[in-house]
């Protein structure tokens, strides 16, 4: 039984929680002054609760993370019925019949799905039945119609039909009281399907996270305006990483770009705050004069900025923002380094917040068709395009370069390479780690 059809109103929401005044230790940096990026992972993740549960219509609550236990409250079948179009008759009526010799039945009413018989079924008599329909009392078979002459007022009968033929029998798929599913299970459709099978309306789960999505930078212009000769470029990260917030499972929200201009950067986050969960900024965090997003986090709520040691995505900051302290990722600017830090940070928050495991990409070994070269330090991330053949062995080209303004050969790529910091270089046919960059 489903939260809803019993209670009709969800849990007490749980008692707010006294803001934190402080960020709680960051990782330590090694000697080169970066932070490892798992252990930042790791960090960024400790700060994060899952949402409130929910209620919400079954169909809204595609892949959300169910937040009860659900039990059938009806059998399914809820009583016997037919297979198949035909007749309902009793199996011993039928003992012996062939095509040379069929067994003649009179045949003694109809019942359509949806509707029930007015009587018992007699021995020597037979009734009209449609796949669905209620079995009548009395009869143990159906006979399909190709076994017979499709009569209306005598049916023959050429075939022998044994007892419970053709009859899907009440509570065989699903009997009442049975537990059906945990909290913590993801709905995909086919739980969709069993949980309105079973008259279930509404679950309790956690809602998708609304996400704001910001780009920042004087020189950036939105796609379909004109670009001038000064040094513009359009605006690639916020449609980006709203595609992905939005392939993750996010409600998500598009700013668009917000110029070098700190009083507008300070009063567009501020302004968001009352409809995110979470607040994701691309560019303005590394060491450049008008790193506006850098300048001004800090005077929003707690900040952390800092380099990691990963490439791209060396710049990296984080920030529990406004008084109910939503949580902000700052990524930095260049394209493939918004995308890998959406990859690293952004998509296991999401997740996190709606309770979904796994939270990380399952990693995929697979064996490298070229040599694999490495600067050791930081960590890589590279673009690569993964194949797996018939037999299901996975091997990976590397497509493109390093740069992390690459976006087209980000687009080519179906995986990101993950190489360890101290890596230099992986010889061809040997296996490397790789995330497959499915949007789900
Ligand atoms: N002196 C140093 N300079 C830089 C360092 C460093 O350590 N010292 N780190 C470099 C690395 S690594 C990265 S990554 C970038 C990150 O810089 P920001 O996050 O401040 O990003 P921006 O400077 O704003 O932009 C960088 C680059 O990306 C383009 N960009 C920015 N936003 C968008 C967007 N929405 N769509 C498309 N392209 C975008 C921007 O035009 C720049 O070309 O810093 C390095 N510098
Ligand atoms: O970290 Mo930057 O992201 O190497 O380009």
């Amino acid at each position: 039984m489903a939260l809803f059809g019993r209670r009709k109103k969800a849990a007490p929401t749980p008692e707010v929680e006294e803001a934190p005044a402080i960020l709680p230790e960051p990782p330590a940096p090694n000697a080169d002054g970066l932070r490892d990026w798992q252990a930042q992972r790791e960090w960024v993740l400790d700060q994060i609760e899952p949402l409130p549960p929910f209620g919400m219509q079954v169909i809204d609550a595609l892949r959300l993370s169910l937040c009860e236990d659900i039990e059938a409250d009806i059998s399914l079948p809820g009583f016997d019925n037919s297979a198949m179009d035909g007749y309902a008759v009793q199996a011993a009526d039928t003992w012996n019949a062939s095509e040379k010799a069929p067994s003649v039945l009179a045949v003694v009413g109809e019942i359509a799905a949806g509707t029930v018989a007015d009587r018992a079924l007699a021995p020597g008599t037979a009734m009209k039945i449609m796949t669905g329909a209620p079995m009548p009392e009395g009869a143990d078979a159906v006979v399909q119609y190709e076994l017979t002459d499709r009569g209306t007022e005598d049916v023959q009968i050429f075939a022998q039909v044994e007892q419970g033929k053709n009859i899907r029998s009440k509570g065989s798929d699903i009997s009442e009281g049975e537990h059906l599913l945990s909290a913590g299970l993801q709905i995909d459709s086919r739980t969709v399907g069993l949980l309105a099978g079973v008259g279930i309306d509404k679950v309790l789960v956690r809602p998708r996270p609304r996400v704001v999505v910001i780009s920042t930078g004087s020189e950036l212009v939105e796609p379909g305006l004109p670009l001038d000769d000064n040094g513009q470029l359009y605006d690639s990260n916020s449609y980006m990483l709203a595609a992905a917030a939005k392939a993750a499972g996010a409600q998500v929200f598009r700013v668009g770009v917000v110029g070098d201009d700190e009083e507008a950067m300070a009063n567009t986050i501020s302004d968001q705050l009352v409809r995110a969960d979470l607040i994701v900024t691309s560019g303005g965090i590394s060491q450049g004069d008008w790193d506006v997003v850098k300048a001004v986090a800090p005077s929003l709520g707690l900040v952390d900025f800092t380099q990691v040691a990963m490439q791209p995505g060396k710049p990296q900051g984080f920030g529990l923002i406004g008084e109910d302290r939503i949580p902000m990722l700052m990524l930095p600017g260049n394209p493939v380094s918004s995308f890998v830090s959406f990859e690293v940070f952004v998509r296991p928050v999401i997740r996190k917040l709606m309770g979904v495991q796994p939270l990380y990409r399952q990693p995929i070994r697979a064996v490298t068709n070229t040599i694999v070269r490495s600067s050791p330090g930081r960590a890589q991330f590279l673009r690569g395009e993964v194949r797996t053949d018939p037999g299901g062995r996975h091997t990976v080209d590397l497509i493109g370069g390093p740069g992390s303004h690459l976006l087209g050969s980000l687009q080519k790529s179906n995986a990101l390479v993950v190489l360890d910091a101290d890596t230099e270089v992986i010889p061809a046919g040997h296996t490397v780690t790789t995330w497959m960059l499915t949007d789900d």
